[in-house]
């Protein structure tokens, strides 16, 4: 948090809010002590003068100094509008959650009581508080702020029900997560960035609502003042004396511009955003070269890919992919797969950091088409399927709603949908995971793909299903010419489709070899270790399965040598102190191994 406010004080907004911040504090805290005494004075002879003879506002009905009236009051309007925030905000985060705390019949109970009170016009709300509380500075904060209890209570509701769906907050359930904890530790910090925005809109409308308050005389009384009534009292005298009714207005409409910007800083500094970090497109996405000198279709030279507090996961990646080609991506879960693939696609989220030498790939979109490895999230439930694929045709070609819709079903009947016209209609919902991860290829063809990235793309299905899914996979590359990267964990799959496997290991390619070789030939302990793992039809049932002692490296975690090196059974002393680089082995293979597997050797 205080790294994330360090480098958002570092940006304009930020720079401009802390101003804005050291402005207002040092206005209300010097303000009444250096200025109180000239704002109290009243001088019988200098009795409503206008701006000038010592007076740059000029004075009002007692002859008090107008401008040092304005300065004396930001103490006590700032004060009435962070108290009645503080009361809105406190109140609608306890009724906001309350719901989800107690029993469901009082839950759906408080949810329609906010409901209605959200309803109610605020205005006449707070009006109606005002009344109740009495004239005064005191009931005006009681007023305006319990009225700003059922919209914070609202935005509190709507946005725990959608962070209270997701999968984290599950898994934290079936591992009997108390509700007091869920509250505290999964849901509410998940939705700060939105609370504290809604905290300074609701300080900086306060401020206006007190304005108004006590230009109706139901707020600030004599002899306290805050800009509202200094508003009140000139506004008569606007045409004799337009700067002393002005100052105060803007005072109240530049300080509430500037508690915006304060709260925007804020929630970008210290907010979590809600729906767990939908990821965007181009976190600092790396340079990309229109096309490779080599003639392959992606071209990949040292990638890196870092997150906040030098936390490594793709630790200098080179790889290339011809036209066509079929390549799978594997390695242990952790070791970077994913965000590669996403760099490729331009899908790293926005806390990324990516830099590479060279990173070619078709344009994301028309010419790669990505498919992930769980479709329901992936397609929007709320849109029909075919509606879904017929909007890329009318993004990305300009095509007429008609004709994109006709080229939808026809892609849904080609990644073999029955009944492509009815099932077009229907939401995803509605279809079976295997059909949904089919509608997902379909509309990677909307475009024409040069490049289908598919991340773990069967893990969800069963074996059943994966094996159409991989047959679809290879028809639509037969029948397109699309090279494929296929990330995956399993080894098998990996087999089954590709021409090429690239291994990865704590962020970096350890080997890249024929998949003819993967089985018999493989040189990196690692990848023997991976396939080691793999029971067969052979293995003894009676026998523990082979597991890879260790862990790998976390991303980030300094490595000395060879990352691979403390897991490894082949490793000496050159491993741990030095890194191999990966060497070409002739037939197209390299690999980053000091020791590598010697093929003879293995296969005897
Ligand atoms: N948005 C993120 N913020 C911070 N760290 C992340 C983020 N996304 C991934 N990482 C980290 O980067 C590392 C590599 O992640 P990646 O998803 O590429 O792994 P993977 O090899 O695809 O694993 P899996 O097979 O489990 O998907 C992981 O250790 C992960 O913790």
């Amino acid at each position: 948090m205080r790294r994330r406010l360090g480098r958002t004080l570092r940006t304009p907004m930020g720079v401009a809010a802390a101003a804005a911040v050291v402005f207002l504090v040092l206005a209300a805290v010097f303000g009444p002590i250096l200025l109180g005494s000239k704002a109290a004075a009243v001088d019988t002879d200098a009795i409503n003068q206008n701006a000038g003879h010592g007076h740059l506002l000029g004075t009002d009905a007692l002859g008090r100094d107008i401008a040092a009236r304005v300065v004396v009051a930001t103490r006590l309007s700032l004060e009435l509008a962070l108290g009645a925030a503080a009361i809105g905000v406190t109140g609608g985060v306890l009724l906001g959650v309350a719901p989800a705390l107690v029993g469901r019949r009082l839950g759906r109970l408080l949810t329609a009581a906010v409901g209605i009170l959200v309803a109610f016009p605020s205005l006449l709300f707070v009006l109606f508080l005002a009344t109740i509380f009495g004239v005064g500075a005191g009931g005006a904060m009681m007023a305006i702020g319990l009225a700003l209890v059922p919209p914070m209570a609202r935005l509190v509701q709507n946005l725990t029900a959608s962070v209270a769906g997701s999968d984290y907050v599950a898994a934290a359930r079936v591992l009997g997560v108390g509700r007091f904890r869920m509250m505290t530790r999964h849901l509410l910090p998940n939705i700060v960035e939105p609370c504290v925005l809604f905290a300074a809109n609701a300080t900086a409308g306060s401020l206006g609502a007190f304005a108004g308050l006590s230009f109706l005389g139901l707020g600030v009384q004599q002899p306290d003042y805050d800009w509202g009534r200094l508003l009140n009292e000139q506004l008569n005298r606007i045409y004799v004396n337009p700067l002393a009714a002005i100052a105060p207005g803007a005072a109240v409409v530049l300080t509430g511009l500037m508690l915006g910007l304060v709260g925007e800083a804020l929630a970008h500094a210290g907010g979590r955003r809600a729906f767990g970090a939908a990821p965007v497109t181009g976190g600092a996405a790396p340079a990309r070269a229109p096309q490779a000198d080599t003639g392959a279709l992606v071209e990949v030279r040292d990638l890196h890919v870092g997150f906040a507090g030098g936390r490594a996961a793709v630790r200098g990646v080179s790889f290339s992919i011809a036209p066509g080609e079929a390549v799978g991506l594997v390695g242990e879960s952790g070791s970077g797969k994913s965000l590669t693939g996403l760099a490729l696609a331009d899908l790293l989220p926005a806390s990324a950091t990516a830099t590479s030498e060279t990173l070619v790939a078709p344009k994301p979109g028309t010419g790669t088409a990505m498919v992930f490895q769980d479709p329901m999230t992936s397609l929007n439930p709320a849109l029909r399927v075919g509606r879904q694929l017929s909007e890329v045709a009318e993004v990305h070609r300009r095509a007429p709603r008609k004709q994109a819709w006709r080229r939808a079903v026809e892609r849904l009947a080609a990644v073999g949908i029955p009944m492509a016209e009815r099932r077009a209609k229907q939401r995803p919902h509605e279809y079976s995971g295997g059909m949904r991860q089919r509608a997902m290829i379909g509309m990677g063809l909307m475009g024409e793909p040069k490049l289908i990235i598919a991340d773990e793309p069967t893990t969800a299905l069963d074996v059943v299903v994966q094996r159409q899914v991989l047959d679809l996979l290879a028809e639509v590359r037969r029948d397109s010419g699309a090279a494929l990267l296929m990330i995956s964990h399993d080894l098998g799959v990996v087999a089954q489709v590709c021409d090429r496997v690239l291994v990865m290991y704590a962020g970096a390619i350890v080997e890249d070899l024929p998949v003819a070789d993967l089985f018999t030939g493989a040189r990196h302990p690692y990848t023997r270790a991976l396939i080691g793992a793999i029971p067969t039809m052979a293995t003894d049932l009676g026998t523990e399965l082979a597991t890879i002692p260790g862990r790998p490296p976390e991303p980030g975690e300094r490595i000395a040598g060879c990352s691979f090196a403390p897991r490894c059974d082949r490793a000496a002393d050159r491993c741990r102190a030095e890194a191999p680089q990966p060497v070409a082995t002739g037939d197209g293979s390299s690999v980053a191994c000091w020791f590598p597997v010697v093929v003879q050797e293995a296969i005897g």
